[in-house]
């Protein structure tokens, strides 16, 4: 077991609510990216595919350059296995990661009932509808209700077992403040720049709207990664906000 005093401690103060999302990298990629990359400018995010390519060696290498790192493996599951997931998550020293909403109460308050028991900080959030879905797949997956009602249904059931927020779209940003309040922390993808093509997101938000409505992270990938210049357009986002 990783000695999580050691890595929970050495996590600096981040102003910004950049996170990169380190997605359609290779691992040298990544890495050569994250030296271009402030750690006071951002935080970095670790998903699925760049997870199981390189596993968690690469959350120490990025760790080890001074990155705060959301780990995004959106465990759904039955309770056991899931908070053992995000046992072992919070092991490797993460500042945040995540669970699917719709495994249920029982899987998310038990998750953070063993962070809380093992005296873990790092943050545990739900995902509630994914950016890439509309109004018009819902009923695809057994929902028929609006699609900001099931997000709503789904960020008041995370509230109340317990989570420190959730991922959402910006543009259910102002609603979910409101109806969670400001400590409620909301991480919203599909940001885009209005120049930035849209790719599969389909409920997209700019960063200075998403801010204005309540967003507390924006969760920005392509835009920033495929650019010709990553870091000038980091900058170009900053300056945005
Ligand atoms: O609802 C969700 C949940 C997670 N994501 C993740 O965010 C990034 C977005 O990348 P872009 O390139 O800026 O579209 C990606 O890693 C997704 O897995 C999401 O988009 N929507």
């Amino acid at each position: 077991m990783i000695d999580k005093t050691a890595t929970s401690t050495a996590r600096q103060i981040v102003t910004s609510p950049i996170i990169v999302a380190l997605d359609n990298l290779t691992v040298e990629g990544v890495l050569a990216l994250a030296d271009k990359l402030d750690p006071a400018l951002c935080r970095l995010k670790v998903g699925k595919e760049l997870f199981t390519r390189a596993g968690p060696s690469i959350v120490q290498a990025l760790q080890q350059r001074g990155f705060d790192v959301f780990l995004d493996l959106k465990f759904h599951d039955i309770p056991n296995t899931t908070a053992q997931a995000v046992l072992a998550a919070a092991d490797l020293g993460v500042w945040m990661v995540n669970v699917h909403a719709s495994a249920g109460s029982a899987a998310m308050s038990l998750a953070k009932q063993k962070l809380v028991t093992g005296h873990y900080d790092t943050l545990l959030i739900a995902v509630t509808v994914l950016t890439s879905m509309s109004q018009e797949v819902l009923p695809q997956i057994g929902v028929n209700d609006p699609l900001d009602v099931q997000v709503s249904r789904l960020a008041q059931l995370t509230q109340q077992s317990g989570l420190d927020g959730v991922v959402c779209s910006a543009q259910e940003a102002k609603v979910l403040k409101a109806l969670c309040g400001a400590d409620f922390k909301l991480v919203t993808p599909g940001i885009r720049m209005l120049e930035d093509s849209a790719d599969d997101q389909h409920r997209i938000c700019t960063p200075a709207q998403a801010l204005q409505d309540g967003s507390d992270y924006l969760v920005i990938g392509r835009s920033i990664t495929q650019a010709v210049d990553p870091a000038a357009k980091l900058q170009k986002i900053l300056q945005s906000i």
